[in-house]
């Protein structure tokens, strides 16, 4: 290998933040990697979680290791980020995995980043909103998102934390605090609800849930998730009440499991796979793929607030463009102001967070 070529240049950088630094022998495997990627063999994206060691952060590690799009995977993490790196690191897949903990190690972990996935923060109890994990988790999504200002300004960011409608809202006024803000970059996951709404409607159509897909718009709580069932894809009908009981089983799929899971958290594994999911769309849109389109929580000019649920298509720069909702039927135009009136609030709340 070239001493100043790119792939000498990618192992300095990637050697820059291995905690612990690497053997020899690994640092061998690593440039035979690099070189191989320099001379037109498998190429990747690097992609950090932040909250990796959690209940989230854990499978979707996992399910990043194994997607051939990722190059590096950075797990960062306030606790246990070593182990779930030691272990997530022996799997014989292409990414090179490196951990980082705490905050002290941010600014490392971020560095360079293509795509940011942040599961950080606290999860519900039974009893509690989504919004009552506003206090500690703005905090949280604050500072992982100044580190981003710092490190990689041009990542793609998939936000994961709770209340996504407010926590996207406060990371979008830290990057325009800071000159970075790229509304195309900056991604709510909303997709849980749409794996959710493939699922739920696929039982009673009777039918494979991965040939269903249900557009899912508004927000991620309660009466701000709107399944649109009018648009589902393949076209069917529904009776009254199978809308009722699919609108309602949809927007409360998030409280069925903290119920279910009584005080041992929330939704983790079905998480993981719905945020690795619309991971890969990401790399998929950023690698340059045509016609990857899935429903996210963005800026948006579709209704009158500044942030919006609805299908986006994704590419080289993230949000390539966001898509119009599409004819709504009654009941949804209904459920559609109501949603809105309380993602106003929202939204509003996560704002006056970072501007007060
Ligand atoms: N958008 C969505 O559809 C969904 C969002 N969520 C949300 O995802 C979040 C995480 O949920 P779980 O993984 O179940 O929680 P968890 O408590 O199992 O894991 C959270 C992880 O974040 C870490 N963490 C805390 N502060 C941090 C910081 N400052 N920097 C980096 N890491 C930090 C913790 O150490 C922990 O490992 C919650 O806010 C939850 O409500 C959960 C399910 C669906
Ligand atoms: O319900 C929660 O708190 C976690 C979540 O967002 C979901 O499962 O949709």
């Amino acid at each position: 290998m070239q001493p100043g070529s790119e792939a000498s240049r990618r192992i300095a950088r990637i050697n820059s933040h291995l905690h612990p630094p690497v053997s020899q022998m690994e640092e061998t495997s690593l440039l035979r990697r690099a070189t191989c990627r320099s001379q037109g063999g498998a190429s990747g994206f690097k992609v950090a979680i932040l909250g990796a060691a959690g209940g989230i952060g854990q499978p979707l590690a996992l399910l990043m290791k194994m997607n051939p799009l990722v190059s590096v995977l950075h797990l960062y993490d306030v606790v246990n980020a070593p182990g779930v790196t030691a272990d997530i690191s022996h799997m014989n897949t292409g990414a090179v995995v490196r951990g980082f903990l705490g905050q002290p190690q941010l600014e490392d972990a971020l560095a360079g980043m293509d795509l940011v996935v942040i599961p950080a923060g606290v999860p519900r109890k039974p009893g509690m909103t989504r919004d009552d994990l506003f206090n500690i988790n703005a905090g949280i999504v604050k500072t992982l998102c100044e580190g981003i200002v710092k490190c990689c300004p041009k990542a793609v960011v998939n936000l994961i934390s709770n209340p996504v409608n407010s926590t996207v809202p406060i990371a979008a006024e830290v990057f325009k605090k800071a000159g970075t803000y790229d509304s195309k970059r900056l991604l709510g996951v909303t997709m849980l609800d749409v794996v959710r709404a493939n699922t739920f409607v696929a039982e009673v159509l009777g039918i494979d849930p991965r040939d269903v897909n249900v557009p899912v718009v508004g927000g991620h709580a309660g009466v701000t998730i709107l399944p649109l069932l009018s648009q589902v894809n393949p076209p069917c009908s529904f009776t009254p009440e199978e809308i009722s009981y699919l609108t309602d089983r949809i927007q409360n799929g998030g409280t069925e499991v903290v119920e279910a899971k009584a005080g041992a958290g929330s939704a983790t594994l079905s998480m993981a796979y719905a945020a690795a999911k619309f991971a890969d769309a990401c790399l998929r849109g950023l690698r340059g793929d045509a016609g990857v389109v899935e429903c996210s929580f963005v800026a948006s000019q579709v209704t009158e607030l500044p942030f919006f649920a609805s299908k986006v298509r994704l590419g080289r720069c993230g949000v390539e463009e966001v898509l119009p909702l599409g004819p709504l039927n009654e009941f949804e135009r209904a459920r559609l102001e109501k949603a809105k009136k309380e993602l106003a609030v929202s939204i509003q709340k996560g704002v006056s967070f970072i501007r007060k």
